[in-house]
Order: structure tokens, then C-alpha cells, then sequence
């Protein structure tokens, strides 16, 4: 059995799923991608082989190896996505959420089933179809959870809005106890810059009380405001909207004190240095031209 214990993004990871790109397929259709980033790459010609995919996810497995965090990958679908773990399921406290995620994923959620299978079935949460949220859209944060959302009437002409209202109110019915605070994010199904696909793409706390965030990723000031208020603004690093882009606020905590970062985030890497963090850079910049990447890429089941 797996004793599921998830309170926040920091705390020191003990066991994990990492998704995989073994038998990711040949580049998509067009018709077939459902981010802005992965268009953009099919289009020039430079959409990541699944060679180098591969490469760069066995170099994140390494870095959790060796920080002896127990790693479970899913079991592998011929020819179908399966890197962003984080989306199809996520863990508050001692339950996990299974998510109700775009169509097209479906199936990455049969490929965890033998750890859900692990999991006392009292402790496993599903919702209805109508109800959508995606856990890279969902965050722990002491007593608060937050949540990715998309506000406007127009909801369903977007590809890249996965988590709806009602998706934040079922969250709300079931953690009572939790400040649950949703965040209006942009989106654009075209233009990957003015994209906050999921609420990590655009923030993620880091250490003890510190943030990663790009402003212009929330649609409405107050959100964002919100966080500076939490947070501190001198304990927030701004990225610009290149660096969102380049999915900066997508790095991943095994502890309040190590990070695993994309070799080539200098700046962002600069700073975590300076602030006392151990970074662990790896290269991933070939996955990142999917709209995605390291927090994307896991989904945590037990930290301490
Ligand atoms: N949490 C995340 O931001 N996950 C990245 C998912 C990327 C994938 N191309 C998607 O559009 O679903």
C-alpha cells in the first residue's frame, strides 16, 4: 500500500511518478496537438524526437535516484504522450484526485492504474465529466490550495483551459479546512506567449517562502496581488514573458532546499544560487518545446 502525504510543493519528496517519453510516436498531426508551443514547433520542423526526450527524462530520474526518492513510471502506451504526469492526477493530504483531463489524454490515466491500485480506494477522489481540472493547475500551500482557472464565457472555445469553476468549487467541497483561492489565467490557443496553459507555466513557490511568477500570466491584478501580499514582493522572482515561455516557473522542488532546473534558465539558476538553494540543472529543453516541463513531468505521492 502507498501512504499518500502531500501538504506542499517543498517538502522533502520520498515518492514520485515521472512520466515517460519511451514510444512517444512520431511527430503529432497539427489537428493533433492541444498546446500553442507544439504547434509552433510542427510547424518549423523542430518538434523533440523521442530520442532526446528520453535522454533528458532519464537525466531527471537520475537527479531523484539520487536523492533516494522512490520513482514510479507509467506503463507505456504504444505510441502516445505520457511525459506530464502531473496533469492526470494530484494528491491533497492523504487523497488523490483523479482528473477529469482534456480528451485527448485520456489514456495516460490506465498507464498509472497499477499505483492507484496501490491506493486505499476510500482515499481516491473522482469527479464527473462536466467537472474538469488538470494538477498542473493545482497547488499546495500550508493551508491554502491553489488553483489555475479560465473565467471567461468563452471557456470551452479553448483548448488550453483545463480547469473550469466547477472544478474549483469540487475542490472546495472536498478540503473544507483548506483556503482554497483560484486565479484567472490567460490563454491563447496560437500564441504560446500569451499562454498561462496551467498555473505552474506562470508560478510556483519555492523553498520556504519563496515564488517563481510572471504578472502578466493573471488576467485580473487582484489575483496576482494576492500573491505579493502572501508572499512578500522581495521574496518573488518576476519572470518576463520569454521566460515563460521558456517554462522558467516549471522547475521542481525535491526539498525546501533542492531544485531541479533546466540547465540553460541562467538567470533564474543565478538567483536560486544566491538564495542559498542546491540546483540541480539538467538539460530539458526538448520537452519544453511541448508547453511543459520538470514540475509538469511529475506527480508526487508522498512527501515528508
Ligand atoms: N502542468 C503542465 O503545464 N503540463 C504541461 C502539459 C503540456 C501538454 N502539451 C498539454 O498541452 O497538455
Amino acid at each position: 500500500m502507498i501512504k499518500l502525504n502531500v501538504q506542499d510543493e517543498t517538502s522533502r519528496l520520498r515518492a514520485v511518478v515521472l512520466g515517460t517519453a519511451k514510444s512517444n510516436g512520431p511527430t503529432p498531426k497539427l489537428e493533433e496537438a492541444y498546446d500553442p508551443k507544439s504547434i509552433e514547433h510542427i510547424k518549423a520542423g523542430t518538434y523533440p524526437t523521442e530520442q532526446d526526450m528520453i535522454s533528458e527524462m532519464e537525466a531527471f530520474n537520475k537527479v531523484l535516484e539520487k536523492y533516494n526518492v522512490k520513482v514510479y513510471r507509467p506503463n507505456v502506451i504504444n505510441n502516445y504522450n505520457q511525459i506530464f504526469s502531473r496533469d492526470i492526477a494530484f494528491v491533497i493530504d492523504d487523497k488523490i484526485v483523479v482528473s477529469n483531463i482534456l480528451p485527448d489524454r485520456e489514456q495516460e490515466i490506465e498507464a498509472i492504474k497499477y499505483v492507484l491500485n496501490q491506493i486505499d480506494p476510500s482515499k481516491i477522489i473522482e469527479a464527473s465529466d462536466d467537472i474538469h481540472f488538470e494538477g498542473g493547475d493545482v497547488m499546495l500551500w500550508n493551508n491554502h490550495i491553489f488553483i489555475g482557472t479560465y473565467k471567461g464565457a468563452d471557456y470551452k472555445n479553448y483548448i488550453t483551459a483545463r480547469t473550469n469553476m466547477k472544478g474549483v468549487q469540487f475542490i472546495k467541497d472536498h478540503f473544507p479546512n483548506k483556503i482554497v483561492k483560484e486565479f484567472d489565467l490567460v490563454k491563447s490557443n496560437t500564441n504560446a506567449k500569451e499562454n498561462a496553459l496551467h498555473l505552474d507555466c506562470c508560478f510556483q513557490p519555492v523553498g520556504k517562502d519563496k515564488a517563481i511568477i510572471h504578472k502578466e500570466g493573471f488576467r485580473n491584478e487582484e489575483d496576482y496581488n494576492y500573491l505579493v501580499k502572501l508572499f512578500g514582493k522581495e521574496n518573488l522572482f518576476h519572470i518576463t514573458k520569454d521566460e515563460m515561455y521558456q517554462m522558467f516557473s516549471n522547475v521542481f522542488s525535491i526539498s525546501d532546499e533542492v531544485i531541479v532546473t533546466e540547465q540553460n534558465f541562467t538567470r533564474l539558476n543565478t538567483w536560486l544560487e544566491n538564495q542559498g538553494f542546491i540546483v540541480e540543472k539538467i538539460p530539458y529543453a526538448e520537452i519544453a518545446k511541448q508547453e511543459g516541463l520538470l514540475r509538469c513531468s511529475t506527480m508526487p505521492l508522498i512527501r515528508e
